[in-house]
């Protein structure tokens, strides 16, 4: 009976051990193909999806910069496109990628461009393959500017706050047909880091766009930047209008923690570096030994929202920015975005069909045109737990900014006086 309870004991404990193991080894694979992936939209492809989807392809368009450290390089021209057919954004259309390619040539005017070529300048396509890649470059973009498709500075910018929900409303806001976007969506960090790449650098980080449309970017961190406002009013007018999101401060603050540690923990350390300082728990971030909030920190900092908005008002008049409720966004996304059409000046485009609510993510997702969801990179971060005396004391020092933000826009937020 020993000997039987003894080779169970063994059999279990083995079982365990190769268990744990296994576990360990599927993390590491886990964790090395985060590091390697690459957020594409709203999806995440890992160097195996994209190969499976024929890497060469992918490389003509500016993908072959598939490491997250090369996100704001400079992506292919233009010209690339002419040498592959419409079937490629078939194939691209079918990963669930956009029509809107890395190049920023939106398809419609990838045609037009192309017939231009043809009928204006009596150029004959065989002829067009074959040319130089300079000169067929220089072509292509007269024949894209012929038809009323050039790069411009955005005349919307989303300046933050950071976790307050901005992503929802780029996906929502950049399937409006009088909306042109950055370069794949992406976050180009033109006032904050990479001011010092000139306005050049800016304006090539846009898709084409026509004069009918409003040129779109965001960029949370914007928010919080000292130089941005002023520099967004000298270097691209003053008449640019702003959108502003904002959230339950403490909720952001936790959000942005649980980011910063993904970002720590899965992306290169050339991008971890960039994110504030955390510690190994919140706690510990937002607050200091003897249990005071910590208004150092960038987390607590951020969302200090009406300090922020005071220095954006120096540069641009109320009427000019548009505020918005993170959560509103969250529950009622019609409404909002109505307001934003209203805002823009913008044709009515958005009915209730182009909003589906999302049963595991507990939020609205567009689903027309396209399913697109905000991709949610703190989904497997633990729950942040907080004494309620900490809570509280975290609810108080940020009472006195979020009435403050209440009285400058008289308008009132339901987490205001938590
Ligand atoms: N549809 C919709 N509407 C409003 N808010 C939404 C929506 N979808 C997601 N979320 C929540 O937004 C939080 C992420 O905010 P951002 O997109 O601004 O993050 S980021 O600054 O761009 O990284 C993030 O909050 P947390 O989940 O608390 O981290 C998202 O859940």
């Amino acid at each position: 009976m020993i000997a039987v309870k003894k080779l169970f004991f063994c059999v279990v404990t083995i079982s365990v051990f190769l268990c744990v193991v296994m576990y360990c080894l599927m993390q590491r694979k886990n964790s090395q193909v985060i590091r390697d992936s690459v957020q594409y939209g709203s999806r995440v492809f890992t160097p195996d999806r994209v190969i499976e989807n024929n890497l060469n392809d992918l490389a003509h368009y500016g993908l072959s910069q598939l490491q997250v450290d090369s996100f704001r390089n400079d992506s292919a021209s233009p010209a690339l496109i002419s040498r592959q057919n419409i079937s490629f954004y078939q194939n691209v259309k079918g990963l669930g990628m956009d029509s809107q390619m890395t190049n920023g040539v939106p398809i419609e005017a990838h045609r037009l461009a192309m017939t231009a070529i043809q009928n204006v300048e009596h150029i004959n396509i065989g002829d067009f393959v074959k040319m130089k890649a300079d000169e067929q470059n220089s072509t292509y973009i007269k024949a894209l500017k012929l038809v009323g498709y050039t790069k411009r500075l955005p005349t919307v910018i989303n300046i933050g706050a950071k976790k307050a929900g901005t992503t929802a409303l780029q996906i929502f806001l950049s399937s409006h047909p009088q909306i042109a976007s950055s370069l794949n969506h992406m976050e180009i960090h033109y006032f904050d880091w990479n001011y010092d790449k000139g306005i050049d650098y800016y304006r090539s980080r846009f898709q084409y766009s026509k004069e009918s449309q409003e040129v779109f970017e965001k960029t949370p961190r914007y928010f919080i930047t000292e130089e941005a406002p002023r520099r967004i009013k000298e270097d691209i007018s003053p008449n640019v209008k702003i959108i502003l999101v904002v959230r339950d401060p403490v909720k952001r603050a936790m959000s942005d923690y649980n980011h910063v540690r993904w970002v720590k923990r899965s992306l290169s350390t050339q991008l971890a570096l960039r994110e504030p300082h955390t510690e190994d728990t919140f706690e510990k971030t937002v607050f200091t030994k003897n249990g005071e909030v910590n208004a150092d920190s960038e987390l607590v900092h951020a969302g200090k929202y009406a300090m922020h908005l005071k220095r954006w008002l120096e540069y641009f008049p109320l009427n000019q920015i548009l505020v918005l409720d993170g959560i509103e966004l969250s529950t009622y996304p019609l409404t909002q975005m109505r307001k934003v059409e209203q805002f823009l000046g913008l044709q009515p485009y958005f009915t209730q069909e182009h909003f589906g609510y999302h049963e595991k993510l507990h939020v609205y997702c567009l689903v027309k045109p396209v399913n697109k969801c905000r991709y949610n990179s703190n989904h497997k971060s633990p729950e942040i737990i907080l004494s309620d005396g900490l809570r509280n004391t975290l609810y108080d020092f940020y009472r006195a900014y979020n009435r403050e933000l209440e009285e400058m826009l008289n308008q009132t937020f339901a987490w205001s006086n938590l």
